[in-house]
């Protein structure tokens, strides 16, 4: 090996490749603004004067497509700089960094034992525990927001269990989804039949509290909002008595439910991460975190590995605050009706937005350095800090540590302290990992993004259309919020990411925005086709050319997309119409809840997703058939935007079989725009008119819509 400068040339632990294709991707990016260009130039040159008809709605229609360019372009920012991150694991194991390993310590949260199963909870702590990773390195924490005595039952039986099942993982070297040796495989069933039939209790019986001292916590009457901080070791695997059956080490293994009081903040996931931070400093004090949400279990027992190339690297290491895995999921249909793999914006966006060195941090599968997510800034001499566990517990017993580690959870703890601001994850925003992320870049790291071809973590998909439309509010209206906070990127991060990664934050924190226009778009041409009101150039024109170029290339462009990040044809037809849904209605109602809440109308609220659903809905959606359900304002808009395009799509076609040429050549343009909402809301009018399972459209909702509809097309056009 050479030596420069007294240093030794080490070779590298992962490089940094650019996409390829960005010469095309810019020359067709140039076509497109050309045509978006005419577009406004077009609109901008014909407004109506005053009194004609139709002027405001062509004004209301042309801020639409200045809002829908713009926007366009900001998503251009990332997909202008891809790259693509490649780990180099074998190097890893190479003797130069053998003890070099830095401990690691995994988060994992939970928030209600009946909206994400106790089983559901442990199987991701075993995933864990099994990693091809040093036990004695690895320390694993349950934050349990639902402080439920059967998630720590669960635990506590995957404590037991682990001994069984580590051996079994590291010998057979199988996975949680290849769980089939006989003994093991029964141990699992068993374990998994108490444990749900303590739920199904809602309590754990008497004999089996009294085998553990940590039941004690729950003697009190506590609820859920109600009660003192709980830690409780389970595993102490620096201990080197705490061993599987093979006497091989365990890794650590904890349960924490931070207190919570009436009257106190706790700021939903970012507050149960810091005390997660607090408490696991006063134990194991790893200097790298593994984030995961608790139904997210590892696909990949070696992703420890590939994460830590990121952060040992000799030249560039120093500068990563945080390895991002993208958000995989275990149960997307083939077709993935609700549109839940994005695939274009794990394979392209994030990698986009990494290019600009503006990797989102997306609260789950994240490796976080620890000091970074303390909120320290970043400083060239910053090193992994490679302190054991058992210099960090100074002799203590494990009964100390409970006692020391349980007065960081309290509620008071924070009070007068910069955690939630500087410290930890952010308060005060649903989508504390975005805006955290963001904090993070602009104290001077230098986060990654890494999509591996092997999925290394893979959690649960929303599978009925509520869920899934409730999670996608949660979202935009988080990160809404954040456009109009001091963190606003263009703000906070002016001067200290470039320009390309802020436009790259605007594309999801704008989503609400984006609400407005494509309202606007599915009801102002439909309500015009009925009064005949022309709003497009005819057909016959020169100036439908950029229109059309403009559809077309996006179509084409999205559906090559999906097509080659592995989606099917049925799947981008799916994610239409989800994207119509989203911004119809989540978008919409966030944007409508963010407003009321600058106005102190309403509080921030975190929407916890249901991980399970009953047995037929799930089979419906096994099928690919949409769950409508209930009579929820969303269906209720829905239904309305899906009805009025139905009737402007059969009264333009009705008028121009009867009037002609002439007018067929005028109105086509809006034909055409609600002949495409109709057929995408297709499983809509299905849902009313064929079906006649649970999942369909309750009749209410569609009188209601109906009547709607009809009485919009009644309204004169201004
Ligand atoms: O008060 C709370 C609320 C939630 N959670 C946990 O947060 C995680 C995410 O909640 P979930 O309902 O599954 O929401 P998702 O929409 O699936 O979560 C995505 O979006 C969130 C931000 O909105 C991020 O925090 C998540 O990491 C990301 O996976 C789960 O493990 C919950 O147990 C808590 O610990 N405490
Ligand atoms: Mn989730």
């Amino acid at each position: 090996m050479s030596a420069k400068n007294g240093e030794e040339d080490v070779p590298p632990l992962f490089v940094t490749k650019a996409a390829k294709g960005r010469a095309a991707h810019r020359l067709l990016c140039f076509t497109i603004m050309v045509g978006i260009v005419l577009i406004w130039v077009y609109r901008l040159g014909r407004i109506p004067g005053a009194g004609r008809p139709g002027r405001y709605a062509w004004v209301g229609v042309f801020v639409s497509e200045v809002l829908f360019g713009l926007y366009w372009v900001i998503t251009q920012a990332c997909r202008w700089r891809v790259v693509y991150r490649y780990p180099f694991r074998d190097r890893l194991s190479s003797t130069r960094y053998k003890d070099k390993l830095p401990a690691v310590d995994v988060f994992v949260c939970t928030a209600d034992p009946m909206l994400e199963p106790p089983i559901l909870v442990i199987n991701t702590v075993l995933s864990i525990m099994s990693y091809n990773y040093p036990p004695e390195k690895l320390g694993v924490y349950l934050s349990d927001d639902g402080c439920s005595e059967l998630t720590f039952y669960a635990l506590l039986e995957a404590s037991e269990f682990s001994k069984y099942w580590i051996p079994f993982c590291k010998n057979y070297n199988v996975e949680l989804e290849l769980l089939k040796s006989i003994l093991v495989r029964t141990m699992y069933e068993d374990m998994k039949r108490r444990i749900e039939s303590a739920g199904q209790k809602g309590c754990v019986l008497q004999e089996i509290k009294d085998r553990h001292k940590g039941f004690l916590e729950w003697g009190s009457k506590i609820t859920k909002q109600d009660h003192q901080s709980i830690v409780q070791i389970l595993i102490d695997g620096w201990n080197s008595k705490a061993t599987d059956i093979d006497e091989n080490r365990l890794p650590t293994l904890v349960y924490l439910s931070r207190e919570k009081r009436p009257g106190w903040a706790h700021n939903f996931k970012a507050g149960s991460m810091n005390s997660l931070i607090r408490v696991s400093s006063e134990i194991s004090n790893s200097p790298i975190i593994l984030n995961l949400d608790c139904d997210m279990y590892s696909n990949d027992p070696n992703a420890i590995q590939d994460a830590l190339c990121f952060f040992l690297d000799k030249k560039q290491g120093q500068q990563i605050s945080y390895v991002q895995y993208p958000q995989c999921f275990r149960n997307v249909t083939e077709n993935d009706i609700y549109a839940n793999a994005s695939c274009a914006t794990f394979k392209i966006e994030l990698a986009g937005l990494d290019g600009f060195g503006g990797a989102l941090y997306i609260g789950t599968g994240c490796f976080h350095r620890r000091e970074s997510l303390l909120g320290k800034v970043y400083s060239k001499d910053h090193r992994l800090e490679l302190q054991s566990v058992e210099d960090n517990i100074k002799g203590r017993t494990v009964e100390e540590l409970e006692a020391a580690s349980k007065p960081l959870a309290d509620c008071r703890y924070e009070n007068g302290t910069l955690w939630g601001e500087e410290m930890g994850l952010v308060y005060g925003y649903p989508v504390e990992d975005i805006v955290t992320g963001l904090t993070i870049q602009c104290r001077g790291w230098n986060p990654v993004y890494y999509n591996p071809s092997k999925n290394a973590f893979l959690g649960v998909a929303p599978t009925t259309l509520d869920i899934a439309l409730i999670q996608f509010k949660r979202w935009s209206e988080g990160m809404f919020q954040i456009f109009f906070s001091k963190y606003c990127p263009f703000i906070h991060g002016h001067g200290k990411i470039k320009m390309g990664a802020q436009m790259g934050y605007c594309i999801y924190l704008l989503w609400a925005l984006l609400s407005l226009p494509t309202l606007c778009y599915s009801v102002v041409p439909a309500l015009c086709l009925v009064q005949n009101v022309p709003l497009f150039p005819k057909v016959s024109s020169w100036w439908f050319i950029p229109f059309a170029y403009v559809f077309a290339a996006k179509t084409a462009y999205s559906l090559v997309e999906e097509l080659t990040c592995g989606g099917t044809l049925q799947g981008w037809w799916n994610l239409q119409r989800m994207w119509l849904f989203r911004r119809t209605t989540s978008y919409f109602f966030a944007f409508i809840d963010t407003v009321s809440k600058h106005l102190g109308l309403s509080e921030t609220s975190f929407a916890l997703t249901a991980k399970v659903v009953d047995d037929e809905v799930r089979k419906r959606y096994e099928k690919e058939i949409i769950e409508f359900g209930s009579s929820s304002i969303v269906h209720l808009m829905i239904s309305t935007l899906a009805f009025l395009n139905l009737f402007s799509f059969g009264y333009g076609i009705k008028n121009a079989v009867f009037s002609g040429a002439e007018a067929l050549s005028e109105f086509m343009p809006q034909i055409i725009v609600s002949g495409l909402i109709v057929m995408v809301n297709y499983p809509v009018y299905e849902a009313f008119f064929i079906r006649r399972d649970k999942g369909s459209i309750p009749s209410s909702v569609v009188f209601k819509s109906v009547a709607i509809a009809s009485v919009a097309c009644l309204i004169p056009i201004y």
